[in-house]
């Protein structure tokens, strides 16, 4: 196969240029700087206060930190990161590694990479800074290279199908039928279990893809004693492991215990370990060991022939403990993995050490056409049949070299797939969006084939309301700036005339009573703008802890009554930059289940073809307002 194979060299070349511009980044915010400027650019925290430490169930030591209130600084600590607390006391300066299980502003839970407290822990001046993880692009780098030699029949398959001109082949048999299910979703799912190499199930926003895929996966085990599921971030497999348990399935969740909710730890390996029947023997088997290891240390200098026959029998007594737990351990973790219905964890994580022997027949993969294809390739590596669920016109994966994106990191496996068309369905009726409000992104990604479920299809705020509105503000002069820290773009004046229809809005919701459980979202896909809007913006009476304000990407996966979206750009330049990944956009627009207001300057995104085509479907439909009309 020299073509494909010349294809994965290339993206082997492609993920080194996404590495090296990513420890520059990395580089350029930690190197040659001090703790003050660290401590700017938002990757360290020092000085810190340990609030409290405990042993999480699988026995790793956790610690809740605190930074005074006079370092405040935004930060760029997020839940997997991987971290390292430090002292800057002395000389000898000490550090130890571990992960972010959960950060607030001036508040972080970390599992450290130990059982133990060190010392000089508790001597003060301590700090916590962000590591460059280098981990995932050695496994994914090691997935490439061992594509390229595999002489595995599976994976020569799955190469050729999905690299190359092979066509994927499905069994005939007698449809299945499941109840809960519409038929394009029968359809998917029959597709997945019947499917001999690879399925994809194409699911647009609110079409119940996991709905879908989680059927799958529980009439798969039907047929198969235990499958893979993975998804590219660790919330998403969250969620699959929690619908997966909702179904009585037995899931191991694989990877870092930090990394999982804290309602998900129990199904961690650590955890389950700690749990198991067995380990109580296992713990007094270590502890006899270290009993004995420490009795014939303390034959320490020069002795006599009775001393060293002692010594050695001590040392025999522990080894014959220790050889004796580590079998234990050994069968203890067989025991839990061999009665797994699903492995679960990342796609970097399907190469874990605990399951790094083990072939499935099956592998599922969520949010798909979010993975970097070098990291799609781990869990595929590892199995006979694929399965993809995914799609390719919501959030793309996350590159940082432009270099590496343009050369083709950005293209996903899903979409290659995709391109497969008998190995996929589309999922075509959703559960979410009145069809005003999905029509636009139906007609410009979706060729028009999604359809709104009867229970949606017209459902508003109050009967006369309109569940779209474009509010222009051409000609205001409510230009974008740029905040000089952190170089993200802001417009206070269009915040400004996002506040007014909303406080309008809101207002005129409290009046009819119509406030019962509504859940209203605002976003803007700047951080700056998400500042300032949050500086301006405070639920009413009747929506308190019902209003969140957040980026595009904080929004995935979540749906809200009524959505707001603040686009910012307005130059004369008609620059949108990266306004103009549409992909991003669909996913901020398909959010709103009745109700969905866009402000933002149609002179400036009516450059591009997306926003032109989105004012025309608003003007059409007679929801195009100007932003005059909230200016007096
Ligand atoms: N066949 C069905 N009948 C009734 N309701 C359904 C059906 N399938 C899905 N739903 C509902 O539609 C909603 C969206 O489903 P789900 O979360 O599975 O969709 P999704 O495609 O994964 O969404 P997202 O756009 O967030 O990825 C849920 O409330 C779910 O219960």
């Amino acid at each position: 196969m020299p073509d494909i194979d010349q294809g994965i060299k290339r993206l082997i070349e492609l993920l080194k240029i996404e590495k090296e511009e990513d420890l520059l980044q990395y580089k350029l915010k930690m190197s040659d700087t001090s703790i003050a400027e660290r401590r700017k650019q938002g990757v360290c925290w020092f000085p810190l206060i340990i609030e409290n430490t405990r042993f999480n169930a699988g026995e790793r030591l956790v610690i809740s930190v605190r930074r005074p209130d006079k370092y405040q600084e935004p930060h760029l600590f997020s839940s997997g990161k991987l971290v390292s607390f430090f002292s800057a006391e002395g000389e000898n300066k000490e550090s130890i590694n571990g992960v972010v299980n959960n950060v607030s502003k001036d508040q972080m839970l970390i599992t450290l990479n130990s059982d133990d407290e060190p010392y000089w822990m508790k001597k003060g001046q301590l700090g916590v800074q962000l590591l460059f993880d280098e981990s995932s692009y050695r496994e994914m780098n090691k997935a490439l290279k061992k594509l390229i030699k595999t002489e595995e029949a599976h994976t020569l398959k799955l190469k050729n199908i999905l690299l190359g001109n092979e066509t994927p082949l499905f069994k005939e048999s007698k449809p299945y039928q499941s109840q809960g299910l519409n038929d394009s979703q029968n359809t998917a799912l029959n597709k997945v279990l019947n499917a001999e190499t690879v399925s994809v199930i194409h699911g647009p926003p609110g079409t119940g893809k996991t709905t879908t895929l989680i059927e799958s996966i529980v009439e798969t085990l039907k047929s198969e004693n235990q499958v893979l599921v993975c998804a590219p971030s660790n919330n998403a497999v969250d969620l699959l492991v929690e619908k997966l348990t909702e179904h009585q399935v037995n899931v191991l969740r694989i990877g870092h215990p930090a990394r999982v909710t804290e309602e998900m730890l129990s199904l961690t390996l650590d955890a389950k370990i700690a749990n198991h029947k067995d380990f109580k023997d296992y713990k007094a088997m270590r502890k006899k060991a270290d009993e004995f290891f420490g009795m014939a240390k303390k034959y320490k200098r020069s002795f006599g022939y009775a001393e060293r026959e002692q010594r050695k029998l001590l040392y025999d007594e522990a080894h014959q403990y220790k050889d004796a737990a580590e079998q234990l351990n050994f069968y203890i973790t067989n025991d839990i993995i061999s009665k797994a219905q699903v492995i679960a964890g990342t796609l970097v994580a399907a190469n874990n050490y605990a399951v790094k022997g083990i072939k499935f027949k099956t592998v599922f993969i969520d949010e798909a056409a979010q993975a970097l294809e070098p990291a799609t390739w781990i869990p595929i590596l590892k199995a006979e049949r694929v399965i993809f669920a995914g799609d390719h016109h919501q959030l793309p994966p996350t590159i940082k070299s432009m270099e590496a994106a343009k050369g083709g990191l950005d293209v996903s496996l899903f979409e290659k797939a995709m391109r497969k068309n008998e190995a996929q369905t589309l999922l075509q009726v959703q559960y979410r969006m009145n069809e005003v409000i999905m029509g636009f992104s139906n007609n410009y990604f979706y060729d028009g084939q999604l359809k709104a479920h009867t229970s949606v299809a017209n459902h508003t705020i109050f009967p006369e309301d309109d569940p779209l509105e474009f509010i222009d503000t051409a000609g205001t002069g409510f230009y974008e700036s740029i905040d000089p820290e952190t170089k993200s773009s802001f417009n206070e004046e269009e915040a400004g005339i996002l506040q007014t229809h909303l406080t309008n809005y809101l207002n005129q919701l409290i009046s009819i009573g119509g406030t019962k459980e509504l859940s209203v979202g605002i976003i803007a896909p700047y951080s700056a703008q998400i500042t300032r809007l949050k500086e301006r913006i405070e639920a009413p009476e009747g929506f308190e802890g019902k209003l969140s304000i957040n980026t595009i990407d904080g929004f995935q996966g979540q749906e809200r009554d009524i959505i707001y979206i603040s686009m910012v750009r307005s130059n004369e330049k008609g620059e949108i930059g990266f306004l103009a990944n549409e992909r991003r956009m669909n996913v901020a627009m398909t959010r709103a289940k009745k109700k969905l207001v866009v402000v933002g300057d149609s002179a400036t995104l009516s450059q591009n073809k997306f926003y032109n085509a989105f004012i025309e479907y608003a003007q059409s439909n007679g929801l195009y307002k100007s932003a005059y009309e909230f200016m007096y």
